[in-house]
This record gives structure tokens, sequence and C-alpha cells, in this order.
């Protein structure tokens, strides 16, 4: 897939068909849309082009009348969406910056300038609720006109449900606020899961444990940390989980998706919201260093608790040792063998 930030890029598809969205989650509504977009494109001999914003709209109107409540939970980070774009077979996304130009722009300048002058677009797909433009004047009659009179085919796809629902992102971001992964799982059509490179922690994780040295734990609690590149993640806390690309089997493990109420704030990834992965039983042959750099996809499976505020290390260590056992606990599990199987060939 190829990927653009702005439209202004030589190697810009002259010609596509087209759809518009935040896509945070890639969940099966958009899959669905997705799937329908690639089949017009084919058919016309054309690219199949997602545009998508960055930062989500609602994050632009957060920040311009400093309400953070307004800026909507993030499912995936920018990386966690164009991966799944690309598997969905999408041929290019154009990732527009939302600021204020974008925010101001009437509708009609918009499909002037982004659909039709931008992007070339000969067919256009959208969702029953889709607006756009200043104020989200535009709607799907004001395409459809501009279609028949600047030569684009405007299509609406109906509402795809799981169960009498509707698929949204909003719905997933309640199943993640809530630690309902399975309904998460039902939304998205696959497990819940955020990639990354793997970058380095103040090292501390590999002394916890040890101060309990007895047990499985006596190398400490070293963890793989990625960044969630997004200050509000829909989803927080303890969680069994499985780690891909570092090995040719997913590495069962516990991990802490969050900020660490527990240690100093000062530190070098204080207030950062980060993915923090400890692996059950290490591979020998990656070595301390071997995931430094990589990049891993870690899905979370299932949820243990919320983060807690522990008033000492050493109460923190009791219970980082207790989520490993529950962890251990639900692997065991059949139930989490059964889904563990279903997310091998997913690397
Ligand atoms: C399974 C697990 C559970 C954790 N739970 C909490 C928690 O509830 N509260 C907290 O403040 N930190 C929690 N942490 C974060 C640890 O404080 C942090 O991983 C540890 O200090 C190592 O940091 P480092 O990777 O920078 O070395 C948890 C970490 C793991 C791996
Ligand atoms: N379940 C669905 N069925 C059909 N189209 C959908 C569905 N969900 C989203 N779409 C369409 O996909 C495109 C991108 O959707 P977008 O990510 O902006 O919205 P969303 O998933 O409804 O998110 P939110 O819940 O935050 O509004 C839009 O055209 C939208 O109408």
């Amino acid at each position: 897939m190829k990927i653009f930030r702005g439209f202004h890029h030589p190697d810009v598809a002259p010609a596509c068909a087209l759809t518009i969205g935040n896509f945070d989650g890639v969940h099966r509504g958009h899959q669905a849309m997705l799937a329908l977009l690639n089949s017009e494109a084919q058919h016309r001999g054309v690219q199949s082009c997602v545009l998508t914003f960055e930062p989500h709209p609602r994050d632009y109107f957060a920040g311009v009348h400093k309400r953070p409540d307004l800026a909507p939970a993030r499912i995936g980070t920018l990386r966690d969406k164009l991966s799944e774009l690309a598997r969905c077979g999408v041929q290019q996304t154009i990732v527009l910056p939302f600021n204020e130009k974008l925010a101001r722009q009437a509708p009609q300048a918009f499909i002037d300038d982004v659909v039709v002058g931008g992007l070339g677009a000969r067919y256009l797909l959208v969702g029953d609720d889709f607006r756009f433009g200043a104020q989200r004047a535009g709607d799907y009659a004001m395409l459809d006109t501009a279609g028949r009179e600047r030569g684009f085919e405007v299509a609406r796809m109906n509402s795809y449900e799981v169960h009498g629902l509707r698929v949204s992102s909003s719905a997933v971001r309640d199943a993640l606020g809530a630690g309902d992964m399975e309904e998460a799982t039902r939304l998205l059509g696959r497990p819940y899961a955020i990639s990354g490179h793997v970058v380095h922690g103040r090292k501390l994780g590999r002394s916890l444990g040890r101060s309990a040295a007895s047990g499985p734990h006596q190398d400490g609690f070293r963890t793989l940390n990625l960044r969630f590149a997004h200050w509000k993640p829909a989803a927080s806390g303890i969680f069994a989980v499985l780690v891909h690309g570092l090995d040719a089997e997913p590495l069962p493990g516990v991990a802490n998706l969050g900020v660490r109420p527990s240690l100093d704030p000062s530190d070098v990834n204080g207030g950062r919201v980060l993915l923090e992965t400890h692996c059950l039983q290490w591979p020998a042959h990656l070595g301390a260093e071997g995931a430094y750099g990589k990049i891993v996809r870690v899905e979370l499976l299932h949820k243990l608790h919320d983060e807690l505020k522990y008033d000492s290390l050493g109460a923190l260590t009791t219970g980082i040792a207790k989520d490993c056992d529950d962890a251990r606990a639900y692997f065991a599990s059949s139930h989490a063998e059964t889904r563990r199987q279903t997310t091998r060939d997913r690397i």
C-alpha cells in the first residue's frame, strides 16, 4: 500500500475509487466497506484509495476548545490503522492533517479541491451517516449532485451490523473501555492488538522480580515496551497477551497498558502511554536484548484488572507476580488455547 501525507505528491494515483473517514480500529464495518471499494476499483481499473485524517478531527476540536473530554479515546495508533488498511488490500492511503483550513473548508470546496482536484475520484463510497466539510454541512445528497455534475459515481454503504447493532468505532471504544475483549474481538473481526517498535524502558523491571528471587521470577520482570502514540487509549489496564513477530510461535505474556501510576512521573517515559509486556517464558535464543528495535504486534486477549497505584516497589513486585500467575491460568484454560490457535497465522 502506498502512503502519502497530503495529496500534493507526483506519485499519487491520477484516478481512484475513494472512501473517506477516520477508520479508527478498522472494524468489521470498515472492512466490509473496503472490500466493496476494492472490487469497485478493480472493476474500473483504478486504485482503491482511503482518505483519512490525523489528528482525528475531534482531537483537533478538543485542542481548539481546550476540552480534552471532546477527544475520542483512541483504538489504534496511525501505525495500527495503516497496517490494517494495507491488510484489507487498500492500494493507496492519503493521510491529511486535520487543521484549521480543513475545519473551515465548505463542503463544495472540499469536493472541488480534494475529491476531484486532488484525488481524481471516479467512484466515491461513503457510509450512511457520512458528513463532511465545515459544520459537517456536507452530506450524501450533496455528493450525489456533485458526482452527476463532475462525472464521478457516488455510492452509499448500508450499515454493517453484528447481532442487530451497527458496528462503529464508538462501539469498539465502549467494549475496550469496559475491558470486554470478547466483544471487541467480535466488532473488530480479530483480537484487539497494538503494534510498534520495541523501545527502551528505564530497565527497572529486570530488578523488580529479583527481590522476590525465587521460582520463575529470578530474572526479574523484564518488559518489552511499545509506545502508544496517543494520550487517550481506548483500553487500559493489565492483560493476558500474545506477542507476535519475535519468534516462530506467538509468545504468551502479561502486559500493562497505561501510565504506571506507582512510578516516579518525572522519569524519561513519565506520563507517556506505554504497552509494557512481560513474556511468561523468554526464548533463550533471542538473548537478553533480542527484542529492541523490532516491530512486534501484541494482542490483548483478556483483561485481568485496571492499573493500580501500588504504595511500594515491593507491593508492585507482588502484584506483577500475581498477574503472571493469573495470565498463566488464563492460558492454561481451553478457551485461551482456542484463541491462540486462531491468531497464529496473523503475524
Ligand atoms: C504485568 C504488569 C503489571 C503492571 N501493573 C502495574 C500497575 O498496576 N501499576 C503501575 O504503576 N505499574 C504497573 N506496571 C508497570 C511497572 O511499574 C513497570 O513495568 C516496571 O516498573 C518496569 O519498568 P521499565 O520497563 O521501565 O523497566 C506493570 C507492569 C507489568 C509488566
Ligand atoms: N457499520 C458500518 N457500516 C457501514 N459503513 C460504516 C460502518 N461504520 C463506519 N462506516 C463508514 O465508514 C467510513 C469511515 O467511518 P468512521 O471511522 O469515520 O466512523 P465510525 O466507525 O462510525 O466511527 P465513530 O463511531 O467514531 O463515529 C464512514 O463513511 C462511515 O459512515
